[in-house]
């Protein structure tokens, strides 16, 4: 029997936490404040942050081969450099759709950066439906559109054969698959893995483990649940001292430990004094499985 133990590594109090990436060479955790407009790097060695702020709601954070990250802000597809804290605009999406921004994003395992656009809320999960679209980055910087319809764009994560797509529109309350084709970037044939159940709420960010299993983060349902991907069974629940869990991914030595973000948007006073961590970073040590290393942009 595994022991798990969860821990709030750091109090960042974050509107909402999201993007958690976790950056080997640095020993750190990215992740974004999606309305606070900053990205941060913890170092796990010194328990230092570093923040880097922007001019617009930044949603996703990805490593970048070339050094540095690239990051989705606003309704554009960014590269960021650390040290000057300078912003350099890739490409841009939904230029009619003048509410809209990039929610979460990932890079696959060819090196594109995938992310998905949505109405901006007016509260949590309060938006205009079916305003998102998904979005891939080439390593070319062409963009390419896969869909539109899309509520609140999410997930979102690749089989470890690279065959199959995972993502999520969050008010779907699913987790869907895709056939995916690594070498043209292609997805086809979606379909439904999972529905979450009343008390699971919302499903939000996601990531997927060594052995294949997918974690999804539930907002409002304060866990992660583990998922089996072939069968459409949950396979473990894993309960947080704060609701809004939105993301997670594996970090740590030899990616062992799961890193879970939170919102404290959408909390009243009370919630907030019930749930003092809420925003913060969350370590998960003992879950008796690892994840992958993230991929890296490739333009
Ligand atoms: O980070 C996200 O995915 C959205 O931007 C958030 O606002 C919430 O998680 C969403 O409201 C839950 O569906
Ligand atoms: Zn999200």
């Amino acid at each position: 029997m595994s022991s798990i133990k969860i821990e709030c590594v750091l109090r960042e109090n974050c509107r909402c936490g999201e993007s958690p990436v976790w950056e080997e060479a640095s020993d750190s955790l990215l992740f974004v404040d999606i309305p606070a407009k900053k990205l941060c790097r913890w170092d796990s060695l010194s328990k230092r942050v570093q923040r880097v702020a922007v001019d617009a709601p930044v949603s996703s954070v990805a490593l970048r081969q070339l050094g540095g990250y690239v990051a989705t802000i606003g309704t554009k597809f960014c590269a960021l450099n650390w040290e000057n804290q300078s912003v350099s605009v890739l490409a841009t999406v939904d230029k009619e759709k003048t509410n809209n921004r990039f929610n979460d994003g990932k890079v696959d395992p060819a090196g594109r950066y995938f992310a998905g656009t949505m109405a901006e809320e007016t509260a949590p999960a309060v938006l205009e439906r079916h305003q998102g679209s998904l979005y891939s980055l080439f390593p070319d910087h062409n963009v390419k559109k896969y869909f539109d319809q899309v509520d609140v764009s999410n997930g979102l994560d690749w089989s470890l054969d690279h065959k199959i797509f995972y993502y999520i529109d969050s008010l779907s309350y699913s987790v869907d698959a895709f056939d995916y084709d690594l070498q043209t970037g292609q997805i086809s044939n979606r379909r439904i893995v999972y529905k979450m159940e009343k008390d699971e709420q919302i499903p939000d960010g996601m990531c997927i483990d060594a052995e294949g299993k997918l974690w999804v983060a539930c907002y409002n349902g304060g866990r992660v649940i583990r998922l089996d991907p072939e069968t459409g069974k949950r396979l473990q629940t894993v309960k947080l001292p704060v609701d809004k869990t939105t993301s997670c991914c594996f970090g740590g030595k030899d990616y062992s430990e799961m890193y879970v973000t939170c919102a404290r948007d959408g909390m009243d006073a009370e919630g907030l004094l019930r749930q003092p961590d809420a925003g913060g970073i969350f370590k998960i040590t003992g879950l008796g499985v690892k994840g992958i290393a993230p991929y890296s942009y490739a333009g």
